[in-house]
């Protein structure tokens, strides 16, 4: 099988061009697991497949390293935009990508010598109700600042999903915030059937986040960037910023702008870069 390793601010996967390739269903939960290690595979947060679509010129599915399958994966569309559009399955500089959670719509920005160096993802509308993300309680409500027990601390949660869910918990400094300890137990808490991927933020000002993460499945990585989005609605909701300007969210692996628009989208800014290109025995 061949690949292609990318990674959008050190957040890697390993892509597969299905329009090259063929893969049956059974085999790409474990095929994830397998290129993901890194002493006995290839190494990366998990599997990214570069599809064809029957609604769009190219679907894009998501795998995490322990093999399950996510709806959405902001850093991933970029990486594939760059793919596409370098290797001519788009001839357009602005397109459609289906993802499981929706289309979404990706423009890439050239430089000199036509080669892709940045990439806005219209990532649509964030979605807000409990049933959405999914989270256990009443279905049409709201988790905006809610209190939330973890073993013996309590939290204040902020749940958005952006096709997939992410919880948001605001912090100090956010050197001291304790990823890998509250991450995976927030992750798999029995209130979210489906886990979720877990963010702390740090506001700096209304232009400006710090971010840390423990993803649902990777655990904690150096960018994500469907969690960039939903930390800026978080932090919109929870009055720390507003609509319709650009906020710089600062993640371990560099820097994303994003922007919750008046009309209700978000729109995601950076780069996507090749790692490697290579076959897999
Ligand atoms: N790194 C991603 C998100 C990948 C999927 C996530 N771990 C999930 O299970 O929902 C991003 O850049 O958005």
């Amino acid at each position: 099988m061949k690949f292609t390793k990318m990674h959008g601010l050190g957040n890697c996967y390993i892509y597969v061009n299905l329009f090259e390739e063929k893969l049956s269903e059974t085999e790409l939960a474990p095929l994830a697991v397998k290129v993901a290690n890194v002493n006995t595979g290839i190494g990366s947060d998990g599997m990214i497949l570069i599809c064809p679509s029957d609604i769009a010129p190219v679907k894009m599915r998501v795998f995490n390293n322990d093999g399950s399958e996510a709806k959405n994966c902001g850093n991933g569309l970029r990486c594939v935009a760059k793919y596409v559009y370098e290797h001519q399955i788009v001839t357009e500089t602005v397109f459609q990508i289906e993802t499981l959670g929706g289309l979404v719509q990706a423009e890439v920005h050239l430089d000199d010598e036509g080669k892709v160096h940045l990439v806005t993802v219209d990532m649509g509308e964030p979605r807000l109700k409990r049933s959405e993300l999914p989270m256990l309680g009443e279905a049409d409500a709201t988790v905006i600042n809610e209190l939330f027990q973890v073993g013996e601390e309590t939290v204040s949660l902020t749940g958005v999903s952006m096709g997939n869910p992410h919880a948001i918990i605001f912090v100090d400094q956010i050197e001291n915030a304790p990823v890998e300890t509250m991450g995976p137990k927030i992750e798999k808490h029995e209130k979210f059937p489906e886990w979720v991927n877990v963010e702390f933020i740090e506001v700096v000002s209304e232009t400006e986040l710090n971010f840390r993460v423990w993803e649902r499945g990777s655990g904690i990585t150096q960018a994500c960037g469907t969690g960039a989005c939903a930390a800026v609605v978080a932090a919109i909701l929870n009055n720390h910023s507003k609509k319709g300007i650009d906020v710089t969210v600062h993640l371990l692996g560099g820097d994303l702008i994003i922007n919750w628009t008046e009309s209700g989208n978000l729109l995601m800014t950076g780069p996507a870069e090749y790692i490697c290109r290579g076959e897999l025995m």
